[in-house]
């Protein structure tokens, strides 16, 4: 692994008696995409805020490069913030905003009038210059908040969340333009959403929080695959969460019968959860399938339907199907093992990673046998 270039250890963050951030362990590469995912008021922008030195940790330490920096003042830290509301200056002009971070350093004029122009150009407004803030579109703006902080050739971007104040449309679009320029420029990005969408859309990798702690870092296939609990399961995508018991390595009962599934490593007959994807559910004929469900309602979503529908034991299902069903017919719902994902209740992040491991392998050994 490259030396990191950002790290939080145990940083804890207290405001009188309520503890925002507890015990926050990060790492993060440089050159990469992250994103803090969670939702309003868990600690995201705390988190932001420690790294770019607007607030202090009460216990723990920030790293840069390797370096401690709990006592560096935020102006010394290669470290650039765009926020939430852009905090443009509307009475300048976009070329004076975004010059307005080399102008405090005493950055020679000649100099600042090129990185303006190479920032305006990276954010595609190389001619909007001489244009009044005011005068520019929501995504403009945006564009000229991204160019301002890049200017300064931070070696790391904090953005909390940029795209909120824009529309879906023009949201994904800068989706799209913020990956590449992350790419482009080769610098870490951390970056805050509360939208789980868009965090598995841009992200190399994804730390979900709740309630000031990290539940759940990975890659977005890895999150949303193996989610390590039912917060996680719950808040990236849609799930079917059901109670259960495992039976026996790769043997787990719900519902009322016996499935086979990919998980191993989990004591017989220990109570579980498990979440199925309702894009990975598949309805058939009932006599074809152990698990039958009543249709109770669906909704056209353009691509597929959303299916609603109970059990026999009254637990709730949904499902996507390209085909509608009929409402009140009983449907048999089929589904890989490998679609099943098992999680234990209260397992910690790095005995889940361990137990997915064993498994990886045992499956692999399977695969071969
Ligand atoms: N200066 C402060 N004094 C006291 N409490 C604070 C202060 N700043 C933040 N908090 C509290 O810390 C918690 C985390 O806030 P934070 O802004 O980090 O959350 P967030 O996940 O970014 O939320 P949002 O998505 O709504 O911005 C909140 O409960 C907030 O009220």
């Amino acid at each position: 692994m490259p030396q990191p270039i950002i790290e939080l250890r145990h940083v804890i963050k207290r405001y009188d008696d309520h503890t925002i951030l507890k015990n926050i362990n990060l790492t993060l590469e440089p050159g990469k995409f992250y994103t803090l995912l969670g939702p309003s008021g868990c600690g995201k922008t705390t988190i932001l805020r420690t790294i770019a030195g607007f607030t202090d940790v009460t216990e723990g330490d920030v790293l840069f490069a390797g370096k401690r920096i709990n006592a560096v003042p935020a102006n010394k830290r290669n470290v650039n913030t765009v926020f939430q509301d852009y905090a443009l200056f509307p009475h300048m002009t976009v070329a004076e905003n975004v010059a307005f971070g080399l102008t405090l350093k005493k950055t020679p004029k000649s100099e600042i009038k090129k990185r303006v122009a190479q920032a305006l150009n990276l954010v595609q407004l190389a001619d909007y210059g001489d244009r009044e803030i005011s005068a520019l579109s929501g995504g403009q703006q945006q564009r000229i908040a991204i160019a301002r902080a890049i200017v300064m050739e931070p070696q790391v971007l904090l953005l909390d969340e940029p795209l909120s104040a824009l529309d879906a449309k023009l949201r994904r679009q800068m989706q799209y333009e913020l990956r590449d320029l992350q790419q482009r420029l080769g610098i870490t990005f951390l970056f805050v959403t509360h939208d789980q969408e868009e965090a598995l859309a841009m992200s190399d990798e994804i730390f979900v929080m709740n309630q000031g702690e990290v539940l759940q870092s990975g890659s977005p296939v890895d999150i949303y695959d193996e989610p390590i609990n039912h917060f996680v399961a719950d808040f990236i995508g849609e799930s079917n969460i059901l109670p259960g018991k495992m039976i026996a390595d790769f043997q787990v009962a719900f519902g009322g019968h016996q499935f086979e599934c990919a998980d191993a490593g989990i004591p017989v007959n220990e109570p579980v959860e498990i979440v199925i994807r309702p894009e990975d559910l598949t309805l058939t004929d009932p006599a074809h399938a152990k698990l039958t469900v009543t249709i109770d309602t669906q909704l056209f979503r353009g691509d597929y339907y959303e299916i609603a529908a109970t059990d026999s034991l009254g637990n709730d299902w949904l499902i996507h199907s390209v085909n509608p069903a009929e409402d009140g017919t009983a449907v048999g719902l089929t589904f890989r093992p490998q679609d099943l994902h098992v999680m234990r209740f209260g397992e910690k992040e790095a005995e889940f990673d361990a137990r997915l491991e064993t498994y990886e392998t045992e499956d692999e050994t399977r695969d071969e046998t």
